[in-house]
């Protein structure tokens, strides 16, 4: 549904993404994990046109992103960005609304169906009570469920979440992660967020990839990918993922590794 074959990105001179592979298949959530300024977030930017490509290519649903119109690719793909737009004044609910116009003509009103639509967006993610509230009268992490309940309201085929745990409690973090899972099953979304806890890469994702320097390190099933010299090398710390009897992981940290010279 979504490759990135080969990508390069450079910035005011500096390469920032040197020959970046990935897919994200249908019904798939991948986490891309790496430490600071690795290069997370620029990946996903380059996946909606926001930064230039100027190696290798994107394919979105079969077709090469640099040959899709803006309306189509925004039916295809949404992006939840932490602070999403909007004007004074505006409600919950009109700010979902508006992720929701990608699917209308133009000029057409919304239907009873888009209406429902953004309600169910709204109850996913646990906002419907505060549907009429001020979006300048939410917190961090109300904010950051509008953003992912604008996203889902265009229907995307692919959604990008960059680090869709950031100022939420430990319930909404589980909450969001688990829901990414279950929209992945049920509606065949393809879904690559990036994440800072491995832990939480490890247990909800069905696929990492661990990018450093701009460059894909390692990818596969978190046990595999996620290894002590990889923790030790791209991350720094020692450590490792183990598997409770339960099924899930969890990373046991020792503490920082040595210092290379
Ligand atoms: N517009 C820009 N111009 C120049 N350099 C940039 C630009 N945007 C990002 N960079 C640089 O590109 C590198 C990768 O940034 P990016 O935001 O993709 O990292 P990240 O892995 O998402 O980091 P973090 O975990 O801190 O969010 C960083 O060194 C950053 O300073």
């Amino acid at each position: 549904m979504l490759e990135l074959d080969r990508v390069g990105v450079t910035l005011r001179g500096r390469r920032i993404l040197d020959g970046v592979s990935l897919t994200v298949a249908a019904g798939e959530v991948v986490a891309l994990v790496g430490p600071n300024g690795s290069g997370k977030t620029t990946t996903l930017r380059c996946c909606y046109r926001q930064v230039p490509v100027d190696g290798g290519k994107i394919m979105i649903d079969g077709r090469e992103l640099r040959t899709l119109s803006r309306r189509r690719l925004s039916q295809l793909l949404t992006a939840s960005v932490q602070e999403p737009e909007s004007l004074p004044g505006m409600t919950v609910r009109e700010s979902v609304t508006a992720g929701r116009v990608p699917r209308l003509r133009l000029h057409q009103v919304l239907t009873a169906v888009d209406q429902r639509r953004v309600a169910e967006c709204l109850t996913t993610v646990g906002l419907a009570d505060l549907a009429e509230r001020d979006l300048s009268r939410l917190s961090g992490g109300e904010r950051q469920r509008v953003s992912i309940a604008r996203a889902l309201a265009s229907d995307p085929r692919v959604l990008l979440l960059d680090e869709p745990t950031n100022h939420l409690d430990l319930r909404y973090q589980l909450t969001v992660l688990e829901l990414c899972r279950e929209l992945a099953r049920s509606q065949g979304l393809a879904i690559l967020m990036t994440v800072h806890d491995l832990q939480q890469a490890a247990n909800y994702a069905d696929r990492v990839v661990i990018i450093d320097d701009g460059r894909v390190i390692a990818e596969g099933a978190a046990g595999e990918a996620l290894r002590p010299e990889v923790l030790d090398q791209v991350f720094g710390v020692r450590g490792r993922l183990d598997r409770g009897a339960g099924g899930s992981y969890r990373l046991e940290l020792d503490g920082l590794a040595p210092a290379r010279p």
